[in-house]
């Protein structure tokens, strides 16, 4: 098993429960969605999925190895094998696109070579090639407060396309795109997973997209799994009862309708 998460919970430092004894199980070259409400948990799964964040109880496994039972060498070297997209890169503003994509392989070159490659781009053939898949190619040289919101996602996926990780970890990775430019970005994630074997899991809000690019959903709600099966199998009552809020019901009208006079003519 690819990742193992078993009876996992997650307790932030303010002391808000974002995950409560969840069993999550994905095989390799594996690629699962996973949707719910805001707040509902997506991001602090995939922070635990990625070791970023240690589990509060229960236990995880990635590639085999029980993370938090490693020396922290160890997981350092585990963490060079996951792939974090962000919503938001945390790419400084004034750093280079390319210099941004070669920080991909950091976590595999020395630290010798790491800075040296902060004073010169060791590999721009290979920053041009992963830009290119996200037709990016064009921005190799420019700044990164130059791009916009969804430039700079997808500045983020061709780092991780170019870190070439076992496991590609996506927090809301198209949720500054337009809707056919995320359709066309998430099938070229899907694609690299899908011919290198790699295992996808990518969190998103765009439920169509999620269905129609994913063989399998899982639905998080209060920090819960509320369901976890084929996409095919996601009714309606599935999803109404994962996005059911019934602060989000609109109000009766407070007021008395406007009555519009027409003159005659
Ligand atoms: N760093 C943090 N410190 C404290 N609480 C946090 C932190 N990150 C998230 N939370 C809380 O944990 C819960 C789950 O948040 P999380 O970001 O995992 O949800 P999400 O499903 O990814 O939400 P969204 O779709 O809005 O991004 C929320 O109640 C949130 O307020």
């Amino acid at each position: 098993m690819t990742l193992r998460l078993t009876q996992g919970s997650l307790r932030h430092a303010n002391g808000v429960d974002a995950l409560c004894n969840i069993d999550v199980q994905i095989s390799a070259g594996e690629q699962v969605a996973i949707i719910g409400p805001s707040g509902a948990g997506k991001s602090s799964l995939l922070n635990l999925l990625a070791t970023a964040l240690k589990p509060s109880s229960g236990d995880i496994e990635v590639l085999g190895e029980r993370a938090w039972h490693l020396s922290a060498r160890q997981r350092q070297r585990l963490r060079a094998r996951i792939g974090l997209v962000h919503q938001a890169p945390p790419i400084p503003p004034r750093q280079r696109v390319i210099t941004a994509v070669l920080a991909g392989k950091l976590g595999q070159w020395s630290l010798g070579k790491s800075l040296l490659n902060l004073l010169h781009p060791l590999d721009v053939a290979g920053a041009r090639a992963a830009l290119a898949r996200l037709d990016l190619g064009d921005k190799l040289f420019a700044h990164c407060q130059q791009l916009s919101g969804g430039q700079l996602q997808r500045v983020g996926i061709a780092r991780v396309l170019y870190q070439a990780p076992e496991i590609l970890l996506a927090d809301e990775p198209v949720s500054a795109m337009d809707p056919v430019l995320a359709g066309h970005t998430l099938s070229i994630l899907s694609r690299h997973a899908r011919e290198h074997n790699v295992t996808l899991v990518a969190s998103l809000h765009a439920v169509d997209l999620a269905l129609a690019q994913f063989p399998r959903i899982i639905g998080l709600r209060d920090g819960q799994i509320l369901f976890d099966c084929p996409s095919d199998q996601v009714s309606r009552d599935k999803l109404d009862a994962l996005y059911a809020n019934e602060q989000l019901q609109s109000p009766a009208p407070a007021v008395a309708p406007l009555i519009v006079q027409i003159p005659r003519c």
